[in-house]
């Protein structure tokens, strides 16, 4: 684990879109785009964010640089809040927090040219001026990989990778700390992809940056991250280094993200879930956890009582009632109806934002039914929770064993 200072702190982020009707437009609802996230971005690293259409991502990408005003909670950047800034003070600190799109087509003006696309932020920044912005952008063009003379041409006139590196050129010009790569190689073809990942990452240890990198597929995070998040319906299900989440996935919703990337090698290729029906409406989420309509270890508690996030392996987080030393079952069906059997240490600790977040009032006893997961499995029948090497009841969390939220 990095032991690198936080350059970013997220803390209980919420970005709600009001539902407007009527004469008097009036505010009937809201689309909980974002719904209280919490993570942190240390310095020189980079954290994927990742999940499928219409989680919030990029909303929360968005609203963590203030391009979209976030609705409550605290940004930290170097630990002065953003969100407390004024406009003024904001213009000054954005220079530090820049943004990569994914449609590199569209996120650059057609009618301007490269040099001025790029020079823009140097001149209203008042970096440089005159002949020193173009030799400026043209350093810029040349450490992107693209040919200094190119600063004459227009965006159509180039490929959607060299699009992608101008874009990267943009955001590196004001010399930034952290830039959200928002989907910024989803639209480019797989070998392009790589080009550009591995430029990102060969840029971000000359320039020290820190990056947040937002994608719908878990493969294309894992060789750009340090850390992942992965998020589901407005909220972080999980939160782990690299490594650790591709190896021991704790979450239901992470297991079947995982389970859906190709495996060439058979011995190696896990048990295959398919998800049911789409992601609920974000204008109405389920009550209970977010995923228990699809999940396919549901039990009594996930229906009524939100999760907490919980931390059943140091520096790993997870918000599922599975390693919740309050809601943890016992009952090794529940256990065996996951695809890949976590291993979960006997040191599960309730994380910081867990013990500040209010008890759940009307916490049932942890009943474990759980005969109505919605997701079904492909393949064989699961292996019983012993076979699979499933943590026994003894292994798993014990209530009486772990530390309260109260403690
Ligand atoms: N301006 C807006 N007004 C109302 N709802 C919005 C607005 N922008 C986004 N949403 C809604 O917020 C939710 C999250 O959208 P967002 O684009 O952040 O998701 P995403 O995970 O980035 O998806 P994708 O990968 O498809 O871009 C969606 O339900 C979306 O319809």
């Amino acid at each position: 684990m990095s032991d690198a200072p936080t350059l970013l702190e997220v803390r209980n982020l919420t970005k709600h879109f009001p539902i407007k009707k009527g004469l008097f437009n009036r505010q009937v609802g809201a689309v909980k785009a974002v719904d209280g996230i919490s993570f942190e971005v240390r310095a020189n690293e980079t954290v994927g964010l990742v999940g499928e259409s219409g989680c919030g991502k990029t909303t929360a990408g968005r609203s963590l640089l203030r391009l979209l005003e976030p609705t409550s909670g605290e940004v930290l950047f170097k630990g002065q809040d953003i969100l407390k800034l004024s406009a003024t003070e904001m213009r000054s600190i954005r220079r530090n927090l820049q943004i990569i799109f994914q449609d590199p087509f569209s996120s650059l003006n057609p009618r301007m040219t490269i040099e001025s696309i790029i020079g823009e932020a140097i001149t209203v920044h008042g970096v440089a001026r005159g002949d020193k912005v173009r030799e400026m952008v043209e350093g810029l063009l040349e450490r992107v990989g693209l040919q200094p003379s190119y600063i004459t041409r227009y965006p159509h006139e180039f490929s959607g990778g060299q699009r992608q590196r101008v874009g990267i050129a943009r955001a590196l010009a004001l010399n930034p700390d952290f830039i959200v790569c928002d989907e910024a190689v989803s639209a480019l073809d797989v070998s392009v992809q790589a080009q550009v990942i591995n430029l990102l990452m060969d840029l971000q240890q000359e320039y020290n940056l820190s990056y947040l990198f937002i994608a719908h597929d878990l493969s294309v995070v894992q060789h750009i991250s340090d850390r992942i998040a992965v998020m589901y319906l407005g909220q972080i299900a999980e939160f782990a280094d690299c490594d650790e989440l591709y190896d021991n996935p704790l979450h239901p919703y992470t297991q079947a993200l995982l389970s859906a990337i190709p495996q060439p090698n058979p011995r190696r290729r896990a048990q295959r879930i398919i998800l049911k029906g789409d992601v609920p409406s974000p204008m109405n989420p389920p009550a209970g956890c977010r995923f228990h309509t699809r999940c396919p270890a549901c039990f009594a508690p996930c229906k009524t009582v939100e999760p907490r996030t919980v931390e059943p392996v140091p520096g790993h987080k997870v918000r599922c009632h599975l390693y919740d030393p309050e809601f943890a079952p016992n009952d090794p069906d529940i256990w065996a109806r996951l695809p890949q059997q976590p291993k979960v240490k006997d040191n599960a600790t309730l994380s910081p934002e867990a013990k500040e977040a209010p008890v759940a009032e009307e916490a049932p006893s942890p009943t474990p039914d759980g005969t109505d997961g919605v997701a079904s499995t492909e393949s064989q029948p699961l292996k019983s929770a012993g076979e699979a090497g499933a943590p026994t009841p003894a292994e798993t969390p014990a209530p009486e064993a772990q530390p309260s939220a109260e403690s």
